[in-house]
């Protein structure tokens, strides 16, 4: 007997179900996805992740984002379309700037501007066949295009981005935590980009999109049905925040590169760690380029051996936009040298992880139970150094100096409340399922996603 299924139309009519079992979703028409995000790895890897879940519930899915990520995505079965020209010269503005400093904003006002003319034309071509649009908040084009497709429109997000007095902006973490002065950094960021940004957006809705201009007003960023992808074992979900803003839980991708397999030489490496009773800790930046890599690789090493454990280095740092030339470092049989490695492989095998707190980093070696060392160089990255200190699952580190380093690994490797913290932290965020509970939350606000959000209350 075929199962018959009310139309959408009479579907949205209906009270919410709420007796579903737990991990059941209700059924709802196969729907186009689109994704606009832009930025570094930590930017697209979890819509890949969400496409997954997206596509065995019957979705089909694109993500729009730069072209360095077509061919992965691809691999990963999901559809991409391009725009966001080059993510290395968005990262490097990002790096030598503190996000919304003055300096930041002179750069991005004379260097930028026809970048973001861009994204706004090429978004719109990539995304005007969507039935649902979901956007990282930076992207910035989506809203403006789901208001003149009348589409369901989410932002989600790696970092909190709806305003709050819980905490401050990521993007603008200060030293001082004040109600009042946090809700202001939010007001403060929203603002100041909007004025920067509105001129263009404007003459595009009116010229591609052809809708009237908007406002601060009309947007209404705190009423943005949100979707964040961090654990609330993390970032408790604030008491201003509506029910409409969720945190999901971390949408992790294993085994992200697919073919990956360890090198026997690391199999061994590790094992002989082991078998002499060293612990092992993983130290890596992301996607970031740092200011000498030669010194900090050189401290590393330092502070490996002063220590007494195994390091697994990841020299990303050195392999991007570095001035000098390291392949001739040779580190000593302490140290062993990755460029990459899947993070959900190695991280439940090692003692601690030192990293630059992008937040899927930060997921990652949070998930893994050890310790999470942070040295902040951007951005989110000192958000999450506070956060993981705050529960007690590891901590902020200052300097690479060869004695900071020392003394942050020691600590990480013998400290047993730091370790049982950071075990019981890794149970929790285990226990959760991030995509299930993001599209149940899609699906729970898919009719106030559509509305004009200035008659929401
Ligand atoms: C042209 C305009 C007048 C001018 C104002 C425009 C400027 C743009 C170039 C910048 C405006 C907003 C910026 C960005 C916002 C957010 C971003 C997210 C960030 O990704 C995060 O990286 C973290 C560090 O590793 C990681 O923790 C986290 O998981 C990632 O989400 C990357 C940079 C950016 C996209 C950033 C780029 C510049 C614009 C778009
Ligand atoms: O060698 C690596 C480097 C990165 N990652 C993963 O790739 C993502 C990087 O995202 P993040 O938010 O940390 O930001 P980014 O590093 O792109 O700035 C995270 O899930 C990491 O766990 C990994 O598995 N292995």
């Amino acid at each position: 007997m075929t199962q018959r299924y009310l139309p959408d139309a009479a579907l949205q009519l209906m009270p919410k179900v709420i007796n579903l079992p737990a991990g059941m979703l209700p059924r709802t028409a196969a729907r186009h996805f689109v994704c606009l995000t832009i930025g570094s790895r930590g930017d697209v890897q979890p819509y890949i992740a969400l496409a997954q879940e997206l596509q065995r519930a019957g979705h089909t899915v694109t993500i729009v984002t730069h072209a360095e990520y077509k061919e992965w995505i691809e691999r990963w079965g999901v559809r991409h379309r391009t725009a966001g020209g080059d993510p290395g010269a968005l990262m490097k503005l990002s790096v030598e700037h503190k996000m919304f400093s003055p300096q930041f904003f002179k750069e991005s006002l004379s260097n930028f501007r026809t970048w973001l003319d861009d994204l706004l034309v090429d978004a719109w071509e990539q995304c005007k066949d969507a039935d649902v649009l979901l956007e990282s908040p930076s992207a910035m084009a989506g809203v403006h295009i789901a208001e003149a497709l009348n589409i369901p429109y989410f932002r989600t997000f790696t970092m909190p981005w709806t305003k709050t007095a819980a905490f401050p902006h990521p993007f603008l973490s200060p030293p001082v935590e004040l109600a009042s002065f946090n809700t202001s950094t939010y007001i403060l960021f929203d603002n100041v980009l909007w004025s920067a940004t509105s001129g263009q957006i404007n003459r595009w809705r009116k010229h591609t999109l052809h809708i009237g201009s908007t406002d601060m007003g009309h947007l209404a960023q705190s009423k943005i049905p949100s979707i964040y992808n961090f654990s609330t074992y993390v970032v408790p979900k604030p008491l201003d925040w509506g029910d409409a803003i969720v945190i999901s839980g971390y949408w992790f991708l294993d085994n992200p590169d697919l073919e990956w397999a360890p090198p026997e030489s690391l199999t061994q490496w590790m094992a002989k760690a082991r078998q002499d009773k060293k612990p092992i800790v993983y130290i890596g930046f992301g996607s970031i380029t740092v200011p000498n890599p030669p010194a900090m690789t050189r401290n590393i090493v330092k502070a490996v051996l002063r220590s007494d454990v195994r390091a697994i280095i990841s020299k990303g740092w050195s392999a991007r936009m570095s001035k000098t030339d390291e392949t001739d470092f040779v580190f000593p049989p302490e140290c062993y040298s990755i460029d990459k490695v899947p993070h959900d492989w190695l991280f439940p095998q090692v003692d601690a992880a030192l990293h630059h707190g992008g937040a899927g980093t930060t997921g990652a070696s949070l998930r893994a139970g050890i310790p999470t060392l942070i040295k902040p160089w951007f951005g989110d990255q000192f958000f999450w150094a506070s956060r993981v200190q705050k529960i007690g699952a590891g901590m902020k580190v200052s300097s690479l100096s060869a004695s900071e380093i020392t003394t942050t690994l020691v600590k990480a490797t013998s400290d047993r409340l730091m370790k049982e913290r950071a075990a019981s932290i890794g149970e929790k965020i285990r226990s959760e399922n991030g995509v299930h509970n993001a599209v149940k939350a899609i699906y729970t606000y898919f009719d106030r996603a559509g509305r004009d959000r200035t008659e929401l209350d």
